[in-house]
């Protein structure tokens, strides 16, 4: 049953985002207070030995042209999570947007709950004690192309490429984990941090939003030796992301990932993406009974260090030119058809942001374990939806099972602190 209990006031989310130096260092942040003084040491020294590589005062902000947690550096810890709108008139839309992007300031900029009576539910969960801190949290909000039904009046302003998540060949999605009419992914250092974002956003929303699906995630941290370069391993036991585009460089952000003013998308989506989420089983069982070599030949990379097949280290470029039979990187493999790495292929890059997932187990006693793969892209078309077409039938499909996810398009940022997210969608059809 839903919760209907009215939220009693929330705090300010007027919180100062550029603390001082001091309470930098003091991992107090615009949260302040004595109890996180008292906290932190042993919390941060904990989670240093966890290898978080984050502090409970890092904060991002959730202002600007674009949201974050697309383009910025990803944290240890993220979910993903579809709901089913449940409000029905375009005013109750708005009031969600609106709800959501109070909710998104308060959590992401930190700070400390209201006190109330007793009597009433207390308006914060508490899980992270009396204090909020920003721990890194992004919140990133997309939309389905369900959003774009006859309910809202929205109809004529779907993102172009947005449709529902086709099934491809390898998928065996199950209803129960796909979709949705929005999706948020929370991100933050650690996932009590993500979980206690999830629940304030439940709580705040009891008739406007009903949880369809979710699944968290988990990035391992660079282990000390053996290590050379940058990206983390997924549960295949291989380097994954080494050949992303660097999210660092804001101009090829804007060829690749934000879609661009005067596009062919309605201009309320200026600044926004396409993101796709797949929930992808590994079958570790069987990999792990597989030789090194042929576990190798299907991806394309030496797993030790993730260098490209004959070559030295993880950043050399592979070469596929001075290779047309694939005899040093077969024609199959996973990063070979992925990226062909032609003068064509430069066009359907993406930003992938993937996190590792766990799930205990299977009803037949297998490990339920895989890749929250999600990837961001200004051209769907372009960009998942080619690549993935290129590696249908690949070998290492034989170890990986999709099950679910979806198609979103990520509204574009708020710009500032008077705006809130979707107003642009919404007042192009006011
Ligand atoms: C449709 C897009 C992709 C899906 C789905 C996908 C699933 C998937 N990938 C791995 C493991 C690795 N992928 C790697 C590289 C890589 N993968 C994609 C796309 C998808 N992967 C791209 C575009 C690339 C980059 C290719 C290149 O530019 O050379 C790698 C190699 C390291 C790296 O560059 O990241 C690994 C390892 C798994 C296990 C998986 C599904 C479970
Ligand atoms: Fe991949």
């Amino acid at each position: 049953m839903t919760d209907k209990t009215p939220c009693p006031p929330q705090p300010d989310t007027d919180a100062p985002r550029s603390p001082g130096r001091r309470s930098m260092l003091l991992g107090l942040g615009a949260a302040g207070g004595g109890a996180l003084l008292a906290t932190l040491p042993s919390q941060q020294a904990a989670a240093e030995e966890a290898g978080s590589t984050g502090h409970l005062s890092d904060r991002v902000t959730y202002l600007g042209a674009h949201q974050a947690g697309v383009t910025t550096d990803r944290p240890p810890m993220g979910l993903v999570v579809a709901f089913n709108i449940l409000a029905t008139k375009r005013s109750d839309l708005e009031r969600l947007f609106r709800v959501l992007t109070d909710r998104i300031a308060f959590l992401t900029q930190g700070g400390t709950p209201p006190v109330i009576d007793p009597k009433f539910p207390p308006p914060d969960s508490g899980l992270m004690g009396p204090v909020v801190s920003p721990d890194n949290l992004t919140i990133t909000v997309g939309v389905g192309a369900s959003l774009f039904d006859q309910r809202f009046g929205l109809a004529d302003k779907k993102p172009r490429q947005l449709i529902k998540m086709p099934q491809f060949p390898n998928d065996a999605l199950s209803a129960e984990l796909c979709h949705g009419d929005l999706m948020i992914q929370i991100c933050s250092n650690t996932t009590d941090s993500n979980l206690h974002a999830l629940r304030d956003i439940v709580k705040n929303t009891p008739d406007l939003l009903m949880v369809r699906w979710k699944q968290e995630g988990f990035v391992p941290p660079p282990r000390a030796t053996g290590e050379t370069q940058s990206a983390p391993r997924n549960l295949l036991g291989f380097k994954d992301g080494t050949a992303n585009p660097d999210h660092k460089d804001e101009a090829e952000m804007n060829r690749l990932v934000w879609v661009q003013h005067g596009a062919t998308e309605p201009a309320w989506a200026t600044g926004g993406s396409y993101g796709v989420v797949r929930i992808i089983r590994n079958f570790v069982e069987r990999w792990d009974r597989t030789p090194l070599g042929e576990q190798e030949a299907i991806m394309g990379r030496h797993k030790p260090n993730g260098a490209p097949l004959g070559m030295k280290v993880e950043a050399d470029i592979p070469s596929y030119h001075d290779d047309p039979e694939g005899k040093r990187t077969p024609l199959d493999a996973h990063i070979r058809l992925a990226n062909p790495r032609t003068a064509d292929s430069r066009r359907n890059l993406i930003l992938r942001r993937p996190f590792n997932y766990s799930n205990g187990i299977t009803k037949s006693g297998q490990l339920d374990m895989g890749l929250l793969f999600i990837c961001f892209q200004s051209d769907l078309d372009a960009g998942f939806a080619t690549v993935q077409q290129r590696l249908n039938g690949e070998p290492l499909e034989e170890y990986i099972k999709p099950v679910g996810g979806g198609y979103f398009f990520i509204l574009p940022g708020i710009p500032d602190k008077t705006a809130f997210l979707g107003q642009s969608l919404l007042a192009e059809t006011a």
